[in-house]
């Protein structure tokens, strides 16, 4: 995985998968039961190492990603939050300036400390040969959640917002980048060895918005830990932008780029792996289907981007229903095994 984040073109690529740690396993059914809410398995090291672990036993991906969630953030800057069963996560929304008030930067690892507990402690279990992922939301989707107060569909409140008042709704994500800087230093001073940004809610941004909150915030993270660590790795996903994809990759500074299901990959191979090594892209759904229509395309994202640095992903997270043996079956095409 480093290797092929410096550059290099491996054998095989390596492979992780987004939320690979997850409902999808029985092991991480029982510890999310035992733990009693997900925040509290979020804040727990001991079991949030263990479900890091799990997928890592089962089939040996070259990477680990922290157990943790991307809303632990605004809950750290004192927002009250919870994740309902059936409803996922629900907060108290914020929806003006006069309300930042309510947040506090100064205080944040009083409440993170456990997550950075949990990396110190996978910095010594994962294998040697296995990389270390440390990771944050980025300050747009992260947004999304605190003004919307949930899932959104329209992304109503928050653009209201930010059209109506961007110097206000621009106090918020700087209020952001300055929690996410820390955040993930910690994670890199606690063993984490790359840091993946996630964006999955860039793509509903027209393009000078796109700029103003999703180029220039993670420009900003990305200088902000290279200044204390110049040569870390940072991965940036800023979901559905299509074309957007080259401006973000030339403008934020990131070492890679994960591609979403949507990317076309003769183009992303071209335009955007001519710029840095890539990661991505199999639907999710590919995963849940199986058998010849997910080998197939197994076969085609390697070999459309195994000639330049990649590393093989899925384009989002596994959903719930994936069946545990066609995750096995992946692996093992990926290995060649
Ligand atoms: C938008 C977002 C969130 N969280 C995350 C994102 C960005 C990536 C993406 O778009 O998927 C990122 C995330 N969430 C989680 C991880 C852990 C590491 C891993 O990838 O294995 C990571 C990297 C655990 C989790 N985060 C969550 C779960 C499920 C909670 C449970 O066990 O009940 C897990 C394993 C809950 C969560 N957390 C979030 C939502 C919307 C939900 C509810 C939907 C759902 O249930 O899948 C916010």
């Amino acid at each position: 995985m480093l290797n092929s984040l410096s550059g290099e073109v491996t054998d095989r690529p390596p492979f992780w998968l987004m939320r690979q740690a997850g409902r999808y396993l029985p092991e991480y059914r029982e510890i999310r039961a035992k733990a009693g809410n997900f925040l509290d398995l979020c804040y727990n090291p001991e079991l949030a190492e263990e479900v890091t672990l799990q997928p890592l036993r089962r089939y040996g991906m070259d990477a680990a990603i922290l157990f943790a969630d991307i809303l632990l953030i605004p809950h750290a800057l004192g927002q009250p939050l919870a994740y309902r069963e059936g409803e996922g996560p629900v907060l108290d929304p914020i929806r003006s300036a006069k309300e930042l008030g309510k947040l506090d930067v100064a205080d944040i690892h009083k409440t993170l400390d456990p997550v950075y507990e949990t990396v110190g402690r996978l910095s010594q279990s994962i294998p040697k040969d296995c990389t270390l992922i440390g990771f944050a939301g980025a300050p747009w989707t992260v947004a999304t959640y605190m003004v919307e107060g949930r899932g959104s569909k329209d992304y109503a409140n928050i653009k209201n917002w930010a059209y109506s008042d961007p110097a206000g709704f621009g106090t918020l994500m700087d209020i952001l980048v300055e929690a996410t800087i820390e955040y993930l230093l910690k994670q890199v001073e606690a063993g984490a060895e790359v840091v993946q940004l996630f964006d999955t809610w860039a793509g509903v941004l027209p393009d000078d918005e796109f700029r103003k909150w999703a180029i220039e915030p993670t420009k900003r993270i990305v200088e902000g830990l290279h200044t204390q660590h110049p040569d870390l790795p940072v991965i940036g996903f800023p979901k559905g932008v299509g074309g957007n994809i080259i401006d973000f990759v030339r403008e934020t500074g990131v070492t890679a780029v994960s591609l979403d299901t949507g990317t076309p990959l003769d183009w992303a191979a071209r335009e955007v792996q001519s710029l840095v090594p890539v990661q991505g892209n199999l639907d999710p759904m590919l995963l849940v289907t199986g058998g010849a229509a997910m080998e197939e395309r197994i076969v085609q994202i390697r070999e459309t981007l195994g000639k330049k640095p990649f590393i093989f992903n899925l384009g989002h997270g596994i959903v719930p229903q994936t069946p545990p043996e066609n995750v096995a079956r992946l692996a093992e095409i990926i290995r060649g095994s």
